[in-house]
Order: structure tokens, then C-alpha cells, then sequence
């Protein structure tokens, strides 16, 4: 491991490259990988993480389409975008931002999705595949830091991982990876009694909340690596994660920091489920890494 900090930036930049490169040759064949955005309200923060979306498929050449409606639109409105794009061979992958606007029914709209464009791995049935070790979309921020983890050399098998949040998007299907690649799993979550007295065990430790510093330097073992998933905003508007980054630094032996350690790899994992998804564009068929 090169140093305690894990730069997301510069390993995803890393992966980037050889994408590009990918994306090159899949283009001098005339196939364009092709990304649909479909943003619904104006949340500052949605916006935001949708533009380094944006921008990430331009530099490398992936052709994206950002489809932008008020947060009145009816969910049927939505349901009809969607099937339009799961035909249109422009399109390989779908990304629907969230969340959506509580008159929408989230997974109503994820399940309109076609499961071979579903580039955020969030579709039931590529939930359900990556279960049970089928090939399928990985949904993109729990499989960036799995890659954070191998481009550090963190050894994962055996290891006591915790993970602290168990959403659909994050949580749960990190757990899932760790498991695959041979981790002790525990999750916790805001009814886990005692949350410090588990984090402590933790060899490898994956803070997913959304709550600013929720973990400081007495809620962690020495030694431990640290991935922080957590967008915050302090009081002073600036970016924060979920841990007490300067306070957690001495005692761990490696940590990413926020910005610039999960973020920027969940945006290469996207592009790398397009380019996936790209390549199968006659056949269609669902696939992994
Ligand atoms: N960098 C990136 O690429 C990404 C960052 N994020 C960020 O990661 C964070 C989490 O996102 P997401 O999973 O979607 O969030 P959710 O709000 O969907 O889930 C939060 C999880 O944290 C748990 N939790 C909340 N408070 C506590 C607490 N005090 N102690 C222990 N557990 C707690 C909740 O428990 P319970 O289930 O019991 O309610 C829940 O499982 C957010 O800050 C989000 O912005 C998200 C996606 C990508
Ligand atoms: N369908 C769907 N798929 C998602 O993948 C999805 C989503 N909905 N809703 C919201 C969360 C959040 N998310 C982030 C992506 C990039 C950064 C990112 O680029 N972060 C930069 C900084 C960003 C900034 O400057 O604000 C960094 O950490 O360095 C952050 C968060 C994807 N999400
Ligand atoms: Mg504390």
C-alpha cells in the first residue's frame, strides 16, 4: 500500500484509462456506449453528483443523455420515459437519480427498468443474480470499493468487515461483496445497540450513513481500514463524510477521504457497467466484470 490515504480519484482514474480504451475500440467498430440520466426535481446535491456523471462520459466518450422533469411529474409520465429508453438502441444503460419525490414509488420505477440496462444494479433480478454469484450489474458504489480495497492491497478474506448501514443502494449489497470475496460480515444499523463496541472489531470497516462524524477515533480498532461513503455537508456547507476523518487518522492504516475516495469511484463503476452493457448490445444479456 502506497501511504494511509486511498485516493479514489487517482485509482479511479486508473480504471478510467483502461475503459477508454475499451470504449475506443468498441467505437471503431461504430458502437457508441450510451448512458440515459433521468433526473427528476431540482435537489442541488442530485444535480451535482448528475453533472460529474455528465462530465465523466464526455472525457471518455461515452455518448449521455441527461433527461431532466419537475418534481410534479406522475409516475406514469416516468413509467412511459422509461420503456421508451429500454427500446432505443441509443441507450445502454439507465440510471434513474435518487431519491425521487415521495408521490413516486422508488421501486415501481427501478422495476420498469430493462434488467440489461439496469447500469446501477438495482433491478430485482440483478440483485437477486448478484446473490446468488450470477453474473449481473454490480451496483456501482459497492463494487468501487471493493476495487478501492484490491488497488490498496487490503486483503479482504478472513477479515472482520462491519459494515454501518443497510440501504439497497450501499449497505446491503456491500455486505454481500465482502461476503463473496471472504470477509466475516456484520452489519449495524441506527437500531444496533452499542454501535461503537462493534465498529471497534472491525479489520475493515464501511461507514454508509449520512450522518457527519458519526465515527470518531474511540469507535475504531488501530490499524483498521476505513472506507468512508458518507456526503455531508457541515455547517459551514462544505463536504463531510461519516467519519472524524482528522480524528480517526493516526490510529488507522488506511482510510479514504471525502471528497475524492468512494465518490469518484462510483462514477467509474458506471461507466465501466455502460461499457458492459455496451458491449452486449446485440445480445443483450446481463453480465458482470
Ligand atoms: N459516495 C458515493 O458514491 C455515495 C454516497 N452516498 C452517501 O452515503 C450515505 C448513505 O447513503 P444511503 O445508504 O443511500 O442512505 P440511507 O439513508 O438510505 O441509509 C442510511 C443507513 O444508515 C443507517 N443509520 C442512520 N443513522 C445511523 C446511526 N446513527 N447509527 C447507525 N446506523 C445509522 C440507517 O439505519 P436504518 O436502516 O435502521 O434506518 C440506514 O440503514 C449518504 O450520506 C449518501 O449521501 C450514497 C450513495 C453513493
Ligand atoms: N440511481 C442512483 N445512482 C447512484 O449512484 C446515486 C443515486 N441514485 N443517488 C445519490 C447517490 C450519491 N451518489 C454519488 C455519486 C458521486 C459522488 C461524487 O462524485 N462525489 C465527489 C464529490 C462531489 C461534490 O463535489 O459534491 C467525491 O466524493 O469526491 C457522490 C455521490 C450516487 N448516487
Ligand atoms: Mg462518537
Amino acid at each position: 500500500m502506497s501511504g494511509k490515504l486511498i485516493n479514489g480519484k487517482e485509482i479511479g482514474g486508473k480504471i478510467r484509462e483502461t475503459i477508454q480504451q475499451e470504449v475506443n475500440d468498441l467505437k471503431s467498430e461504430g458502437i457508441t456506449p450510451g448512458l440515459a440520466v433521468i433526473l427528476v426535481g431540482d435537489d442541488s446535491a442530485s444535480h451535482t453528483y448528475v453533472a460529474n456523471k455528465q462530465k465523466a462520459c464526455s472525457e471518455l466518450g461515452i455518448y449521455s443523455r441527461l433527461i431532466q422533469f419537475e418534481a410534479e411529474i406522475s409516475e406514469d409520465t416516468l413509467l412511459s420515459q422509461i420503456e421508451q429508453l429500454n427500446t432505443d438502441s441509443a441507450i445502454d444503460g439507465i440510471l434513474v437519480q435518487l431519491p425521487l419525490p415521495k408521490h413516486i414509488n422508488e421501486q415501481k420505477i427501478i422495476d420498469a427498468i430493462s434488467p440489461y440496462k439496469d447500469v446501477d444494479g438495482f433491478h430485482p433480478i440483478n440483485v437477486g443474480k448478484m446473490l446468488i454469484g450470477e453474473p449481473s450489474f454490480q451496483p456501482c458504489t459497492p463494487s468501487g470499493i471493493m476495487k478501492l480495497l484490491e488497488y490498496s492491497n487490503v486483503d479482504v478474506a478472513g477479515k472482520h468487515a462491519v459494515v454501518v448501514g443497510r440501504s439497497n443502494i450501499v449497505g446491503i449489497p456491500m455486505g454481500q461483496l465482502l461476503l463473496k470475496k471472504d470477509a466475516t460480515v456484520t452489519y449495524c444499523h441506527s437500531k444496533t445497540q452499542d454501535l461503537s463496541a462493534i465498529t471497534k472489531q472491525a479489520d475493515i470497516l464501511v461507514v454508509a450513513t449520512g450522518r457527519a462524524k458519526l465515527i470518531g477515533k474511540e469507535d475504531v480498532k488501530d490499524g483498521a481500514v476505513v472506507i468512508d461513503v458518507g456526503m455531508n455537508r457541515d455547517i459551514h456547507g462544505k463536504l463531510c463524510g461519516d467519519v472524524d476523518f482528522d480524528a480517526v487518522f493516526e490510529k488507522v492504516s488506511a482510510i479514504t477521504p471525502v471528497p475524492g475516495g468512494v465518490g469518484p469511484m462510483t462514477i467509474t463503476m458506471l461507466l465501466y457497467n455502460t461499457l458492459q452493457s455496451a458491449k452486449k448490445k446485440s445480445s443483450r444479456q446481463p453480465l458482470v466484470k
